[in-house]
């Protein structure tokens, strides 16, 4: 059953379209991803999933709720991750709980839920002093305290360190594995890898791909990798040939051949003809980084600086 569908969903801001028609649904029980590149529309379809953004067109409904017309109702099925300039530094971690428990009618008992957290010992400490990690500790637990049927966590992990990320992971897993749905905003191709069970690939405002991480990474062009340090140079013309091939590239003396099971056997056949041995051969499957750049033709590292005034018209 779908908790959160989205249907041709389009939004502009000052006539240039960021969102143009989006498409998917969540089911209930799932970790949803959407993963894109910087300035892709991920925020803003969240957005208005969350109801803090009116669509300019497309249907966005949750647990059968318009969250524009519907807000408060929504509020009470959708917990929303807080963005860290939105929580006074002053306040305590006991004060911020106590203060979000009270916004809603049937809120959890935040003791457990901090205990779950891993916050009891950090009660009285004020958000301000709190370390990165447990600030996001905090952001998890004020979007679980209305008891909400969803949560949405938008670039849950970004800053953290490697350790803090992971235990960022296993929360994530234990919120799903309490039978709330997640929808996960999130630039770390590891981090969509190992959680999601569905991931939205969103390029410059539309589904570039919807699959499961495995899915999405059979649809990369170049689903396997093999590299290898030949014993002399390659007739390249003869490589360009192999079939099934997506990329080639070299460094420092290093061929990689990104392609099929078909172009791993071929490169061994060419090799084995011209009795050319190949040093430290590697053969691997493709990750999700791969597919992501096959699907987006995006180089990540680009940032959007495009960002420009706010020209939004609503923030209930
Ligand atoms: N309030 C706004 N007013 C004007 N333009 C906006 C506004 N919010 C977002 N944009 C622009 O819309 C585009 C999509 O932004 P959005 O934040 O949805 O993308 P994103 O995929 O979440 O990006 P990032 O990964 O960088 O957070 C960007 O080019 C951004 O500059």
């Amino acid at each position: 059953m779908s908790v959160i569908e989205v249907t041709d969903l389009r939004k502009s801001y000052g006539g240039r379209t960021v969102v143009d028609g989006v498409s998917f649904a969540v089911d209930e029980g799932e970790i949803f991803g959407i993963l894109g590149p910087n300035g892709a529309g991920k925020t803003t379809t969240v957005e208005c999933v969350e109801g803090l953004r009116v669509p300019d067109a497309g249907r966005v409904r949750v647990t059968g709720l318009d969250p524009v017309a519907d807000h408060d109702r929504v509020t009470h099925v959708l917990g929303a991750q807080l963005q860290e300039g939105r929580l006074q530094e002053k306040l305590t971690v006991r004060e911020a709980l106590q203060l979000y428990a009270a916004f809603y009618p049937n809120p959890a008992d935040w003791r457990p839920l901090a205990e779950r957290l891993g916050l009891t010992d950090r009660l009285g400490a004020r958000f301000g002093k709190l370390s990165g990690g447990q600030k996001q500790r905090l952001f998890i637990a004020l979007a679980l305290i209305g008891n909400p049927r969803i949560v949405v966590l938008d670039e849950l992990t970004t800053g953290l360190d490697p350790r803090a990320r992971r235990d960022t992971w296993q929360l994530i897993e234990e919120v799903r594995d309490s039978g709330v749905t997640v929808l996960l905003v999130t630039h770390f191709m590891e981090e969509a890898q190992r959680l999601c069970d569905r991931i939205a690939v969103i390029d410059k405002g539309r589904i570039a791909a919807l699959d499961t991480p495995a899915g999405l990474i059979r649809r990369s062009a170049g689903a396997t990798v093999i590299t290898f340090t030949p014993s002399a140079p390659l007739d390249e013309q003869e490589l360009s040939a192999l079939p099934a091939l997506a990329s080639v590239a070299y460094k420092d003396g290093r061929v990689t051949l990104a392609g099929s099971d078909d172009t791993v056997n071929a490169v061994i056949t060419l090799l084995a003809r011209h009795r050319i041995t190949a040093h430290q051969l590697r053969v691997s499957d493709a990750t999700l980084d791969d597919a992501f750049l096959d699907l987006t033709e995006t180089d990540l590292a680009k940032t959007d600086l495009t960002k420009t005034d706010d020209l939004t018209e609503t923030t209930p």
